[in-house]
């Protein structure tokens, strides 16, 4: 048996199943394992209970129960500054940003990495279901895991070589049933909690109540395409494309189909809204990104490559052609089929087969060199 023993790896630990199962899977495996918990976000609710100081119970109980040494360490300023502030930036301007792949690539993956290497550690071990490969030539690739149901490889497009290249999966041959499993008959008091859902420093709070509390709204009309006022709305902020819910609008005369927001004209301050969920203007044939990111490094030369991609994080790969421009990376891709509601600010990510390789983000759709206007 190999002898892992000098080979220290920090576990970024969450109170949750997943990065727990990944440490215990180390310590089996003899590695010389720290758990780590990261505290990003003053999170304490409604009822005055912070729910990180619960999380980091439970990090202490399974690492008592592991046999692992663990620490607390205070990453808010950062994720405030590189996180939060983004956040706030994109949906003023009216695009529906990604905070997951912010914080993976800027606090995660970056000032928590950092850490970790000044612990000495070797590696940097998380609980996200992915998987890294080494090639011949000592090359990392990212590749989708086993449970493809959980695969997060969508939240982990923008890291570069120098970050995975120090990071391991301990989750990436396992199901999420089967890590239950593992828990459960290890002991670990978290064997049944809950996933978290949505974004982490929301949680279960009502999303406008929450955004209001940082960015003042300011309500507009909901119009038809043709300009027709139909609605008031309370915000562009709050509203993304392609959405149904909480629009407020009933039938028409001409229609009793459900109205989707097909645009948003950030200028006139109007919400652009239509009856039907095949809308032709939530259609696009073509997106523009920018700040692409390719796992095995940038290509140094333009590049034009077939691909899968997904414009979202819960949907199936589309075909595309993508044109890489070196000098600015950014792609322009092209759909292999029309794509609905593909929205400005949410990550492309582009994979081969079992292999992710790489993203960026979205800055605007078009149908037939049309831009759309959907921000
Ligand atoms: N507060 C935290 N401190 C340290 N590491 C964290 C923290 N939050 C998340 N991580 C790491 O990032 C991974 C993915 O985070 P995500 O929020 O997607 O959790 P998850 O899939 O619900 O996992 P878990 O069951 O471990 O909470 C976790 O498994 C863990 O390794």
């Amino acid at each position: 048996m190999v002898d892992n023993s000098k080979i220290r790896v920090v576990v970024g630990m969450s109170g949750g199943v997943d990065s727990s199962v990944s440490a215990l899977l180390l310590k089996q495996q003899g590695y010389d394992v720290v758990g780590v918990f990261m505290k990003n976000w003053d999170d304490t609710n409604d009822d005055g209970v912070c729910t990180a100081t619960e999380d980091y119970e439970d990090v202490k109980k399974v690492a008592d129960k592991i046999g692992i040494p663990y620490y607390s360490i205070n990453f808010e300023k950062e994720y405030w500054e590189r996180v939060f502030q983004y956040f706030l930036k994109e949906y003023k301007a009216g695009r529906t940003p990604n905070p997951d792949i912010m914080c993976n690539t800027e606090v995660k993956f970056k000032s928590f990495l950092e850490y970790a290497l000044d612990l000495d550690a070797d590696y940097l071990a998380m609980g996200h279901y992915a998987k890294t490969m080494v090639d011949e030539n000592g090359v990392t690739h990212m590749m989708r895991p086993k449970d493809g149901n959980k695969d997060q490889t969508y939240f982990l497009s923008q890291l570069t070589q120098e970050q995975i290249k120090r990071v391991m999966f301990p989750l990436q041959d396992l199901t999420k049933p089967e890590v239950r499993r593992i828990a459960e008959e290890a002991g670990l008091v978290n064997a049944k909690k809950k996933d978290s859902t949505g974004i982490c420093f929301i949680g279960e709070r009502n999303f406008k109540h929450f955004l209001s509390e940082f960015l003042p709204a300011q309500g507009g009309d909901m119009v038809t395409p043709d300009g027709k006022v139909v609605g008031h709305h309370a915000g562009l902020m709050y509203y993304t494309i392609g959405q149904r819910q909480g629009l407020g609008l009933g039938s028409t005369k001409e229609s009793t189909a459900p109205w989707f927001v097909v645009g948003k004209d950030l200028e006139k301050n109007q919400l652009i809204v239509e009856q039907g969920y095949d809308s032709p203007r939530l259609y696009a044939d073509r997106l523009q990104a920018s700040g692409m990111t390719f796992f095995t490094g940038n290509p140094e030369e333009d590049t034009e490559f077939k691909a899968t991609a997904k414009f979202r994080y819960r949907q199936c790969d589309v075909g595309v052609t993508v044109k890489y421009h070196a000098a600015s990376k950014t792609a322009d891709v092209y759909f292999d089929e029309p794509a609905r509601a593909v929205t400005p600010g949410q990550a492309l990510v582009l994979y081969n087969g079992e292999e992710c390789l790489g993203g960026g983000n979205i800055d605007a759709a078009f149908k037939d060199d049309k831009k759309l206007q959907l921000v």
